[in-house]
């Protein structure tokens, strides 16, 4: 780890550019009938591009609101965010689904793969939506499948690939269009903990070799172990530093 901070938006990896994610005064209150539930409360960070991040917190803390208002899934009660120099969180819909559909890579703790569809389909999946021309589009896939090390499984389907295999697919998925940001939730959450080691370091791996900047929800000490950065978090706001 270069680093283990909490961070207020001015801290930086060594020999880095601008911020590619800016979070400042994020805020979240779900509300269910009378109760309110305040989810995050003044979170501020910023990534730097080629930075693995994680975010690590007890159930609850957090992690999922966080990924999901940095990635455009959802909406916040209060704060900004801004990938890439797009507002995300005062962009209307349309925008949102173009900006993670050509910006951002999703990948989840429950894989997400299309049952019906080959290993090679679903990689494919970003790429269609993008009408990428067939014979880029193949070359990629095949591309990808090779990084991820299933070249010789891209005919089967999720239900005939291990749960460490169909995750490398989605990761695989979540880099199809070259996004500049990962965002991961717990993607190693139903994986063993070798498997989910080998998921992380490919992880790592692929933060550097495609020059993506991630941002991985986790309680897997493995992660932590290959991450640039921990951020933690409790009760939605960031604990402070640990005092050197
Ligand atoms: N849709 C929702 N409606 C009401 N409350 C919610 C909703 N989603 C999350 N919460 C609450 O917000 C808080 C943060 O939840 P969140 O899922 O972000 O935590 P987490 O750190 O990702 O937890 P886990 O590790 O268990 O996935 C929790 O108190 C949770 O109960």
């Amino acid at each position: 780890m270069k680093q283990q901070v909490t961070d207020n938006g001015t801290e930086r990896a060594p020999g880095e550019g601008g911020p590619l994610v800016t979070v400042d005064g994020l805020r979240k209150v779900y509300r269910t009938g009378p109760k309110e539930v305040v989810a995050l409360h003044d979170v501020s960070f910023a990534a730097y591009p080629g930075e693995l991040i994680a975010v690590r917190g007890r159930s609850g803390s957090g992690k999922t609101t966080l990924l999901n208002l940095v990635g455009g899934l959802d909406r916040p009660d209060g704060g900004h965010v801004v990938v890439a120099g797009h507002p995300v969180t005062e962009m209307p819909e349309t925008a949102l689904l173009e900006l993670r559909r050509d910006v951002i890579g999703f990948i989840f703790q429950s894989f997400g793969l299309v049952p019906v569809l080959s290993a090679a389909e679903n990689v494919g999946i970003p790429l269609r939506l993008a009408r990428t021309p067939v014979a880029e589009r193949e070359e990629r896939v095949s591309m990808l499948l090779s990084m991820v090390g299933l070249e010789k499984h891209a005919n089967q389907r999720p239900y005939e690939l291990s749960g460490g295999q169909q995750q490398r697919v989605a990761v695989a998925r979540a880099l199809a269009n070259r996004p500049r940001l990962l965002v991961a939730d717990e993607p190693t959450g139903q994986l063993d903990s070798q498997t989910g080691r080998q998921i992380m370091q490919l992880l790592r791996a692929v933060v550097r070799s495609e020059g993506v900047t991630a941002l991985v929800a986790t309680h897997d000490p493995s992660l932590i172990t290959l991450a640039d950065r921990v951020l933690e978090l409790h009760d939605g706001t960031f604990l402070p530093p640990p005092t050197p």
